[in-house]
């Protein structure tokens, strides 16, 4: 492997430290942030995450609630605990996670949530903010994205940007973060014509596909930095990215493994967001 290793736990530690002493200076203003996380329903891997966001309010010493509901939840049940939650004072934060049952409305109960509440940044005023550089708070995952990019000490700025994925959860603001970093951004997608002759012109190259070992070597520019947000079961049901790492090692400049890349992150940002929130 010549790639240099972007190390998730390792960059969302510092960061968590950092979070630390926030949260200790808004304490001695009394104030304690607060995250409400709503669960619907059984997904394995969600009650994971939803626990996981937990332990963190936990190590930072925010307030947290959880509120896990059954699978049967009606749109109007979850609406109606989106609307408490986003009256209750003590709450500066409302994540709901995805995704929902499949009965669910999901960009409704999304836009239901407080535009000022919203940690996920995934409603339509966020996102507009987003857009126009305007904004309070930046979704998870590309946030964390930014910070791992960061921390490999490589300028956006001038660089060829190439996202493969274009969800608006992660493919599209995390186009707009580099480019609001100066980056020169490519959004590819199934769609794309010669997929490997764009993604060979990126210096930095996000893949969020949701295809296991989908990026192989030859569609990497030697020293790229790489970015994988996959979260997929190769064909042991061993956890694996969108990228075959051990053959992209090889021609990266520096990579990001999964797990312990951005996985990581994903949380610590949103214990940045809901602080920023609480400081209103
Ligand atoms: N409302 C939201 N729902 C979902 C989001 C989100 O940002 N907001 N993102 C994902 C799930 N997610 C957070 O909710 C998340 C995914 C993965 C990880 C993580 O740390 N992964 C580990 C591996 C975990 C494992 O062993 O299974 C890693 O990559 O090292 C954290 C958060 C979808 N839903």
């Amino acid at each position: 492997m010549q790639a240099k290793l972007i190390d998730g736990k390792a960059v969302s530690a510092a960061l968590r430290e950092q979070l630390k002493e926030e949260v200790a200076a808004l304490a001695e203003d009394g104030i304690t942030p607060g995250l409400a996380v709503v669960i619907v329903g059984d997904d394995p891997a969600s009650k994971v995450y939803v626990r996981n966001k937990k332990k963190a309010c936990e190590e930072l010493g925010l307030h947290s609630e959880e509120y896990a509901l059954p699978a049967e939840t009606t749109q109007e049940e979850l609406l109606a605990l989106v609307d408490k939650l986003n009256k209750k004072p003590d709450i500066d934060g409302i994540l709901v996670q995805l995704p929902l049952p499949a009965h669910l409305d999901e960009k409704a109960v999304i836009e239901a949530i407080s535009p000022d509440k919203d940690v996920d940044a995934f409603s339509a005023v966020n996102v507009g903010k987003i857009m126009i550089g305007d904004y309070k708070f930046l979704p998870c995952t590309p946030a964390g994205i930014m910070e791992l990019i960061k921390s490999t000490g490589i300028e956006v700025k001038g660089r060829e940007c190439v996202v493969v994925g274009r969800s608006n959860i992660v493919g599209k603001p995390m186009a707009m973060l580099l480019l609001h970093q100066h980056g020169t951004v490519t959004i590819c997608h199934s769609r794309t014509a010669d997929l490997p002759s764009v993604t060979r012109r990126a210096d930095i190259l996000v893949v969020a596909v949701g295809r296991a070992k989908f990026v192989t070597a030859d569609m990497v520019k030697p020293g790229a930095v790489v970015i994988d947000v996959g979260m997929n079961r190769d064909e042991n049901g061993k956890l694996c990215g969108d990228v075959d790492f051990a053959e992209v090692a090889e021609v990266a400049g520096a990579i990001t493994p999964v797990p312990g890349g951005v996985g990581p992150m994903t949380i610590t940002m949103l214990m940045r967001n809901t602080i920023t929130a609480a400081k209103k």
